[in-house]
């Protein structure tokens, strides 16, 4: 049972109802975890921060996919038209000119092969099924519970802007160019968690919906928690690399 559990037992205002959601993120986001932590500190290795591009490429690329799965489940051609900008900013318009390429500029320009990447053969198999468990949620749960999971991305531009300055300054071989995924990235995250957020907090009219949005902004917090605690255990100080996944010590 997490402390979130029963916030919404006696019913909430809007207000209150997005104080609790602003409360997950303080204390879930993934801006809390440890990894995150020696990142910004400058003390990851670039194995291990090559491990992290190549992990993380697997959120990128399930991100316009559960997209494009909202907008399926979607009845309101408004919300559709709304919604359809988050795949065009993945995917821009033939695929490879929109931010997974970017984040694939990202991990090549730290070493690593396009193709590897891409194939995610060599992902952790913690990654593949977090990532695999967010869009079954968005697949398999209400739309307001798969909107309401993405509301982490009201608090990525902290994240973000907590990463870029630090990498850029902790790391001589990170350079601007390839961080550009994140430039546009936090405008991107304030439009669409406003838009998200207005839409969570309008249509969450009883206290057992207003508990569901809840329990999926915590899912998806734990989501992307899971994800850096399988990078710890596996590319940590006394971690071990699971058979078949990258490693940075192989040929690959
Ligand atoms: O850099 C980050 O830590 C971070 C976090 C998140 C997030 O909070 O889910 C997203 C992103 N970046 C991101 O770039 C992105 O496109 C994105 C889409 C979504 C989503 O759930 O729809 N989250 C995130």
């Amino acid at each position: 049972m997490n402390e979130f559990a029963d916030a919404a037992r006696d019913g909430l205002s809007p207000e209150a109802l997005e104080k609790v959601l602003r409360e997950v993120g303080v204390s879930r986001y993934h801006n809390r975890h440890p990894l995150h932590h020696k990142m910004t500190a400058g003390s990851l290795s670039k194995a291990q921060l090559q491990a992290w591009a190549l992990n993380r490429y697997c959120y990128q690329s399930v991100i316009p996919r559960k997209d494009a799965m909202i907008i399926a489940r979607a009845e309101d051609p408004a919300f559709r038209a709304e919604w359809r900008k988050r795949v065009e900013d993945h995917d821009g318009t033939d695929g490879w000119n929109g931010g997974i390429a970017r984040w694939l500029k990202l991990a090549t320009g730290l070493g690593l092969d396009a193709d590897l990447v891409k194939s995610q053969k060599s992902a952790l198999p913690a990654t593949r099924f977090a990532v695999g468990a967010y869009l079954s949620f968005c697949t398999d749960r209400t739309l307001l519970e798969a909107v309401a999971s993405s509301l982490t991305e009201l608090f990525s531009p902290v994240i973000i802007g907590e990463r870029v300055p630090a990498m850029l300054a902790k790391y001589d071989y990170v350079t601007e160019d390839i961080l550009e995924y994140f430039r546009p990235r936090p405008a991107q995250a304030s439009r669409d968690s406003d838009f998200a957020l207005a839409y969570v907090l309008a249509k969450s009219d009883t206290p057992e919906k207003q508990q569901a949005v809840i329990d999926a902004l915590v899912f998806k917090c734990d989501v992307l928690w899971a994800m850096l605690d399988a990078l710890e255990q596996a590319y940590g100080d006394h971690g071990h690399v699971p058979p078949g996944a990258f490693d940075p010590k192989r040929p690959q």
